[in-house]
């Protein structure tokens, strides 16, 4: 059983793939938050910018087996795509990590899908996974110690020291590096902070949400 919030063709917004074609396929549920209100100030990632609780969102709903899932998902990619080619699954959530397995991700591969998961790092990445976005929260225990992209969101409280943290990053095994500022009332000042950042060590790429900028999912 798959409990899914959300389920919509749409355009990867963020990071090494952003303007990609993609299904999104968000998760209810994390592990670092409870994604109640009452909740956010205690709980370990306070600045989340996403509505993850329960299966009322677009395409949302509880999905029995991997194989149904893996349809509706390729409906969704037919939808708004005209051939089979690049195929491409974003599953994010909430934390996919804490649903995601190696059935559904053999049934998509199987209907020849590139599978991209969105995760906070703290939980075993399954085998198979194409591309794994790795966006660490400050305050939590770190075990995806290796991914295709990393995606910090700056600033974030509890970081002692950006740059040291920035520093430890560098030195590990993460083949693309981004800055994404904190979205919120402080985004413009956030995004300056990104941008002076990137700039001062050109190992990390800016990465904008673009989707929020043009109005799409
Ligand atoms: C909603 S999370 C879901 C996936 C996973 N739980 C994670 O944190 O990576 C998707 C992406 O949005 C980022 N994000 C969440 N809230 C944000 C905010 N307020 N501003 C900028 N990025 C944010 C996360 O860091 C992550 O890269
Ligand atoms: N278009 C679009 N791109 C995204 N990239 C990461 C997202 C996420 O919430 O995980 C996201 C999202 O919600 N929408
Ligand atoms: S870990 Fe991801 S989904 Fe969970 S609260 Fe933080 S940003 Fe939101
Ligand atoms: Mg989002």
């Amino acid at each position: 059983m798959y409990t899914i919030k959300e389920l919509f063709p749409t355009l990867q917004g963020e990071g090494a793939h952003a303007g990609r074609a993609a299904v999104f396929c968000r998760f209810a549920g994390c592990n670092l938050w409870s994604g109640r209100e009452e909740d956010r100030a205690s709980a370990v990632c306070q600045f989340c910018d996403t509505d993850f609780v329960g299966t009322d969102g677009t395409g949302g709903g509880k999905f029995e087996t991997a194989a149904q899932l893996a349809d509706t998902i390729e409906e969704a990619w037919r939808s708004t795509t005209a051939g089979p080619q690049q195929r491409y699954v974003v599953f994010t959530g909430g934390e996919p990590l804490l649903q995601l397995d190696a059935v559904l991700i053999d049934a998509l591969h199987a209907k020849g899908f590139l599978v991209a998961i969105e995760t906070n790092g703290t939980l075993k990445v399954p085998k198979g996974v194409d591309w794994v976005c790795v966006s660490p929260k400050a305050g939590s225990e770190l075990i995806v110690l290796q991914a295709d992209e990393i995606k910090l969101v700056v600033p974030q409280a509890g970081h002692q020291s950006l740059e040291s943290l920035l520093a430890r990053f560098e030195g590990m095994d993460y083949r693309n590096r981004f800055l994404q500022a904190m979205d919120g009332p402080l985004l413009k000042e956030n995004l300056a902070l990104a941008v002076k950042l990137c700039q001062k060590r050109p190992l990390w790429r800016l990465s904008l949400q673009i989707h929020k900028m043009i109005g799409i999912r």
